[in-house]
């Protein structure tokens, strides 16, 4: 079978997207030999490469995108399946269908051709453009139940849901699946070879998600991928969820290629974590609202203590190393907020139109004043002025200065210092506090999701991919995709200029910038959570996995 057929109506769709996992192909890939379509750079027609042997799947270079075209600008960022590098792998039914719990669901797999789109504002002569492979459960899977042994690594930095994702990972692959051999590995990526493994099972997951943090531990560096490789195949895995941020995404790619290199039968599935909310393609990151509602806590405080004195000022920095979408939000959520300052928005500090001259209008309109600065915002100033050296931690991820003690102390010397004013500065720095609880009541229903659809693309044999809510619907991405940019705040986006009348802070930015960067954008930003139809509201009612 072909992994394109041609019939015309609307009702049975013009395009059929080639999906394994599903009735109307053949329960194994014996009959049909799976193809990559294959895009270049330059060219756009899709091409069809043989990769039903093993061997030369071993032998082959990187992995290319599937990348599968269909009528009207219809473009399918497809994900890897295990049937791309494996040929003859059975498939089974999906036990889900004689589970209880999910008798009353209508129509329990979603259908094969189901894809999300990712761009969802469209004019009447628009292309369709591109989307992604839905998630959810598929009628047929690719491993029995005793025969899946799956493993859960956390990576990188902590943030609230972590523990919600493993314990609905272990309790999803037990209720839905029944599977029953899932190792918790510790201490991120360097646990698969150098660390203690962990049995996890419902029981001992069962409320984990209330505590912040991670169970299994988690780590920056000490990525090795013959080692972890080596050791998934030696302990016989053959399910890996790897949970993190951008770095994470990036690792996890690797590992999926070494995988496909060595022809194993083993699903590599990102569940993408960061609460700087920085990775690009999905709606948003889960703990992601969690921190911005911590957030609240600290700038109240700094409203309090600042409204109290005579021209007082409170400083609070967030997280954000490369994107300020946490202080933008916790500033439109709080209202007190008179300033916030990001990574995107470069600001200066002297001079017409500067933060000092704000600082001053602010305290003699209301006497008082908040500012809440992102970590990664004005680090130019900072290297300047401090001669930084260019350190890193052991992820490679640049050491910043701490912006929110420089800027603190630049208004002291500005204001106390030099104009002789009274004034009482508060700095309160809540960084770690508000990544380091348990996550709220709508980020349990979000890991929930995550955890779900990611069992079941695992279950289903997809592999080398990320999972996430694209528009409201969760859907299965490639590995590239999450990695090649990160998320960030677009100053040119209603969002900022939102923020920007609400808190009524000078822009710092020079109006013909703006207009120079408006005309060089050449890719859409993505929702802006609350922008418009892309209302991530939508999210937790509308949401089937
Ligand atoms: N390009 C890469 N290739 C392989 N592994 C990587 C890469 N970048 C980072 N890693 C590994 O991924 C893990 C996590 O990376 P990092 O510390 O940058 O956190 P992260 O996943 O980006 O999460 P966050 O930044 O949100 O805390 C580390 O073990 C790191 O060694
Ligand atoms: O101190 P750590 O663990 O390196 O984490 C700090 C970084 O982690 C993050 O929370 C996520 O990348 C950043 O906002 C922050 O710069
Ligand atoms: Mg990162």
């Amino acid at each position: 079978m072909d992994t394109i057929s041609s019939s015309a109506s609307l009702s049975t769709p013009r395009f059929r997207c080639f999906d394994p996992t599903n009735s109307y192909h053949s329960t194994t890939t014996v009959n049909h030999r799976p193809y990559f379509l294959t895009f270049s750079a330059n060219s756009t027609t899709a091409s069809t490469r043989d990769c039903s042997s093993k061997d030369a799947m071993k032998n082959s270079t990187k992995y290319e995108p599937k990348i599968i075209t269909g009528d009207d600008g219809y473009v399918l960022e497809d994900v890897p399946h295990l049937t791309d590098h494996i040929s003859d792998l059975p498939t089974y039914p999906n036990p889900l269908q004689d589970n209880p719990s999910y008798s009353v669901v209508k129509q329990y797999f979603v259908n094969a051709d189901d894809t999300v789109v990712q761009k969802i504002v469209v004019q009447k002569d628009s292309l369709r453009g591109t989307h992604f492979r839905r998630a959810g459960p598929r009628q047929k899977v690719y491993f029995e139940s005793d025969e899946v042994h799956a493993c859960i690594v956390t990576c990188g930095g902590l943030c609230p849901g972590l523990n919600t994702v493993i314990r609905e990972l272990v309790c999803g692959l037990y209720h839905m699946y029944g599977v029953n051999r899932v190792l918790g590995i510790e201490g991120g990526y360097r646990g698969f070879y150098a660390r203690n493994t962990v049995l996890l099972s419902p029981k001992v997951v069962n409320d984990i998600h209330k505590r912040g943090g991670t169970i299994l531990g988690t780590s920056r560096g000490g990525y090795d991928t013959s080692k972890i490789v080596d050791s998934i195949e030696d302990r016989g895995i053959n399910q890996v969820y790897i949970i993190g941020g951008d770095g994470t995404q990036r690792g996890a790619s690797v590992i999926f290629e070494e995988i496909r290199r060595r022809g194993l039968k083993v699903a590599v599935v990102g569940i993408p974590k960061t609460i700087d909310n920085d990775i690009p393609v999905i709606d948003k990151s889960f703990g992601f609202d969690t921190a911005v509602e911590e957030a609240q806590r600290a700038i109240n405080a700094a409203h309090v203590e600042a409204e109290s004195f005579e021209n007082g000022i409170g400083v609070v920095k967030l997280m954000g190393r490369y994107s300020g979408f946490i202080a933008m939000h916790a500033t439109l959520a709080s209202r007190d907020v008179d300033c916030c300052l990001i990574p995107e928005s470069p600001f200066y500090l002297e001079g017409p139109g500067g933060l000092f001259e704000f600082i001053r209008k602010r305290l003699k309109e209301h006497g008082h004043m908040v500012i809440v600065i992102a970590e990664g915002a004005g680090q130019e100033l900072l290297s300047e002025s401090m001669r930084a050296m260019d350190q890193q931690d052991a992820s490679g991820n640049k050491l910043l200065q701490d912006v929110g003690l420089w800027i603190s102390q630049k208004i002291k010397d500005n204001f106390a210092n030099r104009e002789k004013m009274n004034i009482t500065l508060k700095y309160i720095d809540p960084t770690y506090m508000i990544r380091a609880i348990p996550s709220n009541a709508s980020d349990n229903v979000y890991c929930t999701l995550l955890a779900h659809s990611a069992i079941h693309g695992a279950m289903a044999g997809y592999t080398g991919f990320t999972v996430g809510p694209v528009n409201g619907r969760h859907a299965y991405i490639p590995f590239h995709r999450v990695t090649e940019r990160q998320n960030k705040v677009v100053i040119t986006d209603r969002m900022w200029a939102r923020l920007l009348s609400s808190t009524n802070q000078p822009s710092f930015v020079d109006p013909k910038q703006v207009i120079k960067d408006k005309d060089t954008v050449d890719e859409e930003p993505r929702s802006q959570l609350l922008n418009g139809e892309n209302h991530i509201d939508t999210l937790t009612t509308q949401e089937r996995v």
